[in-house]
């Protein structure tokens, strides 16, 4: 088997790894019932008309996830699939809400998603760093309870983020949140523009002053932004499978990451919720590059984009490193 292209992965929702064998074992052991007979039954619930209907689904399995240890194998299980697939380096996202919310302590969750991370270079050679995400379909006040009750384990977060439901629900409304978590060293991204509008990309990064925009697919619709998108060289992360199986386009083959890169958009591809939307990242520059017709010199961009936009600033030997993986990487030996 020929090595992967190496990629940083850098929109990735751990609870959207779950496999549906996963929750099946995690419901036995844990006592919950799944109003699914089987995995298959589960599996021909994978039918989304747009991003409310995934989140439904997505909220109601995390249902399974208990004790630290559920939290671990999840994210271990992922780390292994994505090492495969050539990930040599993994931002991760995580809901604490949705946890906190079914009354698991926060504590819980992170001790859980730590210890995976804290293995995952020994165990699969992917190095980790892990983002909070705020439900933006909570209130500013909930987010910044959650804010207060990761204090302990601050050492342990590399930054803030923001998804659920996007439309009405524009980033301005976590303006105090981030500045308080820009207040206490975090790094800042934000979901913006997946079926929000292009002014909630300006918004993510004039009111929140985020660093990256997850998704930010929208920005196409509006040509003033992707110019400034451009020269202020703002990572997109991209998520093309996503974008497919939550309806924002109807097939791949419509997907605009090629005009994106010829804009000069600092584009990256991502698998975003891999269990439930028929891919993990490489599977996911697989697909755009057969459906885009995308060339080496291409996806070798995205590769290095991946790297350069990641949160490797504290560990600019490790980024180089990589970096020259990248360029090192031979096409004609796939
Ligand atoms: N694609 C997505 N958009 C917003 N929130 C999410 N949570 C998990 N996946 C998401
Ligand atoms: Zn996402």
């Amino acid at each position: 088997m020929p090595l992967p292209l190496p990629k940083a992965e850098l929109h990735l929702h751990i609870e959207g790894t779950l496999e549906p064998e996963l929750a099946f074992a995690l419901a036995a052991r844990n006592g919950v019932t799944l109003p699914y007979a089987d995995t298959e039954q589960l599996r021909e619930a994978y039918l989304f008309s747009d991003l409310q209907s995934f989140l439904d689904l997505y909220y109601e399995l995390m249902a399974v996830l208990h004790t630290v240890d559920d939290f671990t194998e999840l994210a271990d299980a992922y780390l292994a699939r994505a090492a495969a697939q050539g990930v040599r380096h993994a931002e991760i996202f995580f809901d604490p809400q949705a946890h906190t919310a079914r009354g698991i302590p926060i504590g819980t969750v992170i001790e859980g998603l730590a210890r995976a991370l804290d293995g995952a270079e020994e165990r699969h050679g992917v190095s980790t760093r892990l983002i909070m995400c705020f439900l933006r379909d909570e209130s500013a006040e909930s987010a910044m309870a959650t804010l207060e009750a990761a204090k302990p384990y601050l050492h342990r977060i590399t930054g803030v983020g923001l998804d659920s439901a996007e439309v009405g629900h524009p980033p301005s409304k976590f303006r105090e949140v981030y500045a308080a978590a820009e207040a206490l060293g975090l790094r800042k991204v934000a979901h913006a523009g997946e079926e929000g509008p292009p002014d909630y990309i300006r918004e993510a990064l004039d009111v929140l002053g985020v660093e990256r925009i997850d998704h930010g697919l929208r920005c196409v619709e509006d040509p003033e932004l992707v110019e400034r998108l451009v020269r202020e060289r703002v990572p997109l992360t991209l998520c093309p499978l996503s974008n497919v199986r939550l309806r924002a386009i109807d097939v791949l083959e419509d997907h605009p990451l090629a005009s994106m890169l010829e804009a000069g958009l600092m584009a990256t591809v991502n698998s975003d919720d891999p269990a439930y939307f028929g891919g993990y990242v490489g599977d996911t520059f697989d697909a755009v590059r057969g459906a885009l017709g995308l060339d080496r010199e291409q996806m070798r961009t995205l590769a290095r984009n991946s790297f350069e936009a990641s949160f490797l600033d504290d560990d600019e030997d490790r980024r180089a490193r990589y970096l020259a993986e990248v360029e090192a990487y031979d096409f004609d030996a796939e």
